[in-house]
């Protein structure tokens, strides 16, 4: 299949791509290169040393032998992305091109209307690209589990059938966001889902849990094929922020009483779940949803996973929570859409922390210690992201 990755470029882009050109698809990546802009805005960077993609693209081209075509743009601008569309053919677009960070999108007000205009006029210019040069594209858009919240009752795969007053319907799951980002996710599935009743379009929105790990089999392949490995407190996701803090010396920091359940997913999951979600396309008009997650856990449970397997002392700070989230709650999630296309998930284990750990060491003389720390309050409407 032809295969257009939006975001390709990033932490799950690139390797979702060399996932699939190594599965026989004729593979495409398209991005702006904003997230590395990031990096210098927020005077971070990627605990693991990245390449530029054109040496990224060679590498996977001396070690594989297969060639991916590149697109360089924004999704802003609608007219790039009708021409890259119409240009490439793709029997499925992975849509990984948004800003991805909840603590970025609660800096201010600037970072709030940033993400959401991004991020929601993004996805409109691709639904009018895919509607009007070619309908039958399979649009493979990440979402995320924080778009549900933590709602007191379980969790479904996007859809809730519904009894009120004696009546029954199938409705979109009510959603209870914690951030701007995690809004602007919510809003991007309101649109695709109507797109795909409006125009016929199939969508699968992938409502995904907190990613963990950096190398996928491709990626090891060769140390310019690698990920971005992210511990900053705005971007770097939880458990790898906890591998990276306890190489460090560092105690973990949970925030909160750490009770706050998480969906949590392996990189080389994710990957495997879009190879799954692209074979095996939504039907014209469905917009199909699945809950890519494959375990469940609090934060303070992660932090003891983490504690438990590192051999050293490891101390847990706990810090009074900068985000609005209940420390307890219910949490049970149906996520077996994926399970039953295929999905053999990897749980959290301890061979694979060991080979975190190992990655951590190798680069811990890259860290700046002082980003670990969150500064960004979700009860003020202006943070420092320094402090
Ligand atoms: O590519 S990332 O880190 O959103």
């Amino acid at each position: 299949m032809r295969v257009l990755i939006l975001g390709g470029d990033g932490y799950l882009g690139w390797p979702t791509a060399l996932h699939l050109s190594d599965a026989g698809h004729e593979v495409a990546v398209l991005d702006n290169f904003v997230r590395r802009q990031y990096d210098h805005e927020l005077g971070v960077r990627s605990l693991v040393p990245i390449e530029p993609l054109r040496a990224r693209l060679d590498a996977w081209h001396e070690v594989s032998g297969k060639r991916l075509t590149s697109y360089v743009g924004d999704l802003l601008d609608a007219e790039f992305v009708a021409a890259t569309i119409r240009g490439f053919r793709p029997d499925a677009v992975v849509h990984f091109a948004e800003q991805r960070s909840a603590p970025y999108s609660m800096i201010d007000r600037k970072h709030a209307v940033y993400t959401q205009h991004n991020n929601v006029i993004g996805t409109l210019n691709l639904l009018f690209a895919i509607a009007e040069e070619n309908p039958d594209t399979h649009l493979v858009k990440l979402g995320t589990m924080g778009e549900y919240g933590t709602p007191n009752i379980d969790i479904e795969e996007g859809w809730l059938d519904i009894t009120h007053n004696r009546r029954t319907d199938r409705v979109l799951y009510p959603k209870k966001p914690g951030s701007f980002y995690h809004l602007s996710k919510v809003h991007d599935s309101h649109n695709i889902e109507f797109a795909c009743r409006a125009w016929g379009l199939r969508a699968t929105d992938l409502n995904q849990g907190v990613v963990y790990g950096q190398q996928i089999p491709q990626t090891a392949r060769d140390p310019r094929l690698a990920t971005r490995f992210d511990y900053d407190a705005v971007f770097g996701t939880v458990l790898n922020r906890f591998v990276i803090q306890a190489v460090l010396g560092e105690p973990l920091t949970v925030y909160g009483s750490g009770g706050q359940v998480r969906g949590l997913i392996d990189i080389r999951d994710t990957v495997e779940c879009i190879r799954l979600a692209v074979e095996h396309p939504a039907e014209p008009g469905e917009f199909r949803v699945f809950n890519q997650l494959t375990e469940a856990m609090s934060v303070l449970e992660m932090a003891k996973v983490v504690a438990n397997q590192f051999p050293g002392p490891i101390e847990v700070e706990h810090l009074a929570n900068p985000r609005v989230e209940q420390a307890s709650h219910y949490y049970n999630v149906r996520h077996t859409g994926l399970v039953e296309l295929g999905l053999r998930p990897h749980l959290l284990s301890d061979t694979l922390l060991e080979s975190l750990f190992r990655i951590a060491k190798e680069h811990r003389h890259r860290v700046d210690r002082a980003a670990l720390r969150p500064t960004v309050r979700w009860r003020r409407t202006s943070s420092p992201v320094r402090s």
